[in-house]
């Protein structure tokens, strides 16, 4: 069976963050609205958390995989941060546009515009989340009790750098209630999506109402 053409190609959605200001809850909540959104798993050379999963949140690489990865081509966009290379596999993503689905990417500004530079730019949307407050971060980060003191303090340090970055996206949002800025991400994803593509039968049915004017006359 022949597989229908899409009306229109897949959206790259671009979620960025500072660490802890709650992109993977935001993300995890968008999938759940819409399981048809392909998360984009990125290649990471940090080493799992607790609960983690290969080829789920992440794929776990060492060091020579990762770089390999780049060297052949394979990475749609990669950066350092933190200690560590991260990087969004290329085939996916551009296979999943192609088939009109849309794709969700949780990654830093540094990703991001490598993305907004790309010959994808056309296909982009994206949000960037802030947090209500420095000290409410850090208390996220906390909560979540997955990183070390140490860790802890070089994520608050790199904030700054990545909330500089915010004016550079489509849309901001501040997660203070995670279900408005829930209910904020769907609405930014029901619009684009609306935006891009055309309903079919539209040009037919302004015809009709076009020849039901002439009637009337
Ligand atoms: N450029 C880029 N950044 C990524 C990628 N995957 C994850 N990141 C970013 O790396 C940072 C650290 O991610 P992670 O270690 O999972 O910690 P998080 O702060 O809890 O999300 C976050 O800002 C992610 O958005 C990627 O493929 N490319
Ligand atoms: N609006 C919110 N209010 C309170 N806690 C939140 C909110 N959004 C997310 N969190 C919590 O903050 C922590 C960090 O969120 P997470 O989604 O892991 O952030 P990020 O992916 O940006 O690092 C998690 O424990 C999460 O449950």
């Amino acid at each position: 069976m022949s597989e229908s053409k899409p009306n229109r190609r897949g959206i790259l959605i671009i979620l960025s963050s500072p660490s802890g200001a709650g992109k993977s809850t935001l993300a995890k909540r968008l999938m759940a609205w819409d399981p048809s959104l392909k998360f984009s798993v990125s290649a990471t050379t940090r080493a799992p958390r607790p609960g983690e999963e290969d080829g789920r949140e992440y794929y776990f690489k060492t060091h020579d995989e990762f770089q390999k990865m780049v060297e052949e081509g394979e990475m749609l966009e990669h950066a350092q941060v933190f200690d560590h290379f991260y990087g969004s596999p290329k085939a996916p993503v551009e296979d999943a546009i192609k088939a009109g689905r849309d794709v969700l990417f949780d990654i830093d500004w540094q990703g991001g515009q490598q993305i907004r530079n790309s010959t994808l730019a056309d296909d982009v949307v994206s949000i960037f989340v802030l947090p209500p407050s420095i000290a409410e971060l850090e208390s996220r980060l906390r909560s979540r009790a997955q990183d070390s003191d140490e860790v802890i303090a070089g994520r608050m340090r790199k904030s700054r750098d990545e909330i500089s970055h915010w004016a550079e996206y489509d849309y901001v949002l501040v997660n203070t209630d995670v279900d408005k800025a829930e209910l904020q991400m769907i609405s930014i994803v029901s619009a684009e999506r609306q935006r891009r593509s055309r309903q079919p039968g539209l040009v037919e049915l302004v015809r009709g109402l076009n020849t039901e004017f002439e009637e009337r006359t």
